[in-house]
């Protein structure tokens, strides 16, 4: 069994109705090409930025983003009324238009490269509190967003409970995008022996935020099956079932994993520097 995806690496700029246009297109054109599973970029409808969240941010649901078709929505600065919160937010669509998952971004893009970037999305994001993977009929899919990429357990997490296929709406930039990017993706697919796709925004230089772009699918032996440059573009893959099931049978880590030696992992501090 296979069936085709698309990743959909939107331009996006500071009018959000525009932006929001550009992707209904866009989705309709993706489906129009027979992509069964459609993703947006990290930040579909706002500039990314700590400076712009709040002013996009948007209640979830009711929110003017939300579309009939089928969607993985990228991600939308979400405004949470009851607590004044904000959270860098993926929301998921089925074909009947109903939202099936919500991914809030469990590890918050804080990083320091001296002389190259410093960003803190802390600064006007909360963090998520959960993992996210959803049924479809073609099979269970996972949902992450960009930095939570960098972060091998939830990937391991989604292979365990059966996801084929993990999306990450990311948006990397110029100094991490070259270094990590397709290194990360590449990384994940092997590890757990199932498919990436990533989906970023177009690069638009006059931005605060220069994205890398180069949205990609990874199949489950780790190599690239789609990829891109950093302009607008939709990038296709066939996730196919079958070939999964036999690189899984050549290789058979998932089988052979000693999860009686890796107790420790769990009960290792985090922030121990
Ligand atoms: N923007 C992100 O969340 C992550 C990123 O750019 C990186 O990890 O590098």
């Amino acid at each position: 069994m296979s069936f085709k995806i698309a990743c959909i690496q939107l331009a996006v700029s500071s009018d959000k109705s525009k932006n929001l246009t550009n992707a209904k297109n866009k989705i309709l054109e993706a489906s129009k090409n027979g992509a069964k599973i459609i993703c947006l970029p990290e930040c579909f409808n706002s500039l990314y930025g700590t400076n712009y969240f709040s002013q996009y941010a948007e209640n979830i649901p009711n929110g003017e983003s939300e579309s009939k078709a089928y969607i993985i929505g990228g991600s939308i600065p979400e405004r949470e009324d009851s607590t004044g919160k904000l959270y860098n937010t993926c929301t998921v669509y089925n074909p009947e238009g109903s939202m099936i998952a919500k991914h809030r971004k469990v590890h918050l893009f804080d990083i320091d490269i001296p002389g190259k970037i410093t960003f803190k999305e802390s600064d006007s994001l909360s963090a998520g509190n959960s993992l996210t993977h959803f049924d479809t009929k073609f099979g269970k899919i996972g949902v992450g967003i960009c930095y939570d990429i960098r972060f091998p357990e939830m990937a391991m997490i989604a292979a365990q409970e059966g996801c084929i296929v993990m999306f990450y709406p990311g948006a990397f930039n110029m100094t991490t995008g070259p270094l990590h990017w397709e290194l990360l993706q590449r990384a994940r697919a092997l590890d757990n022996q199932f498919y990436v796709a990533t989906c970023s925004p177009a690069r638009d230089m006059s931005a605060t935020y220069n994205a890398w772009g180069h949205s990609t699918v990874v199949n489950p032996s780790g190599a690239v099956i789609a990829t891109t440059d950093h302009e607008e573009s939709i990038i296709y893959a066939d996730i196919d079932l079958d070939e999964m099931k036999s690189i899984r049978q050549s290789i058979p880590t998932t089988l052979q994993k000693r999860y009686d030696l890796y107790t420790k992992i769990t009960s290792i501090t985090s922030n121990s520097n």
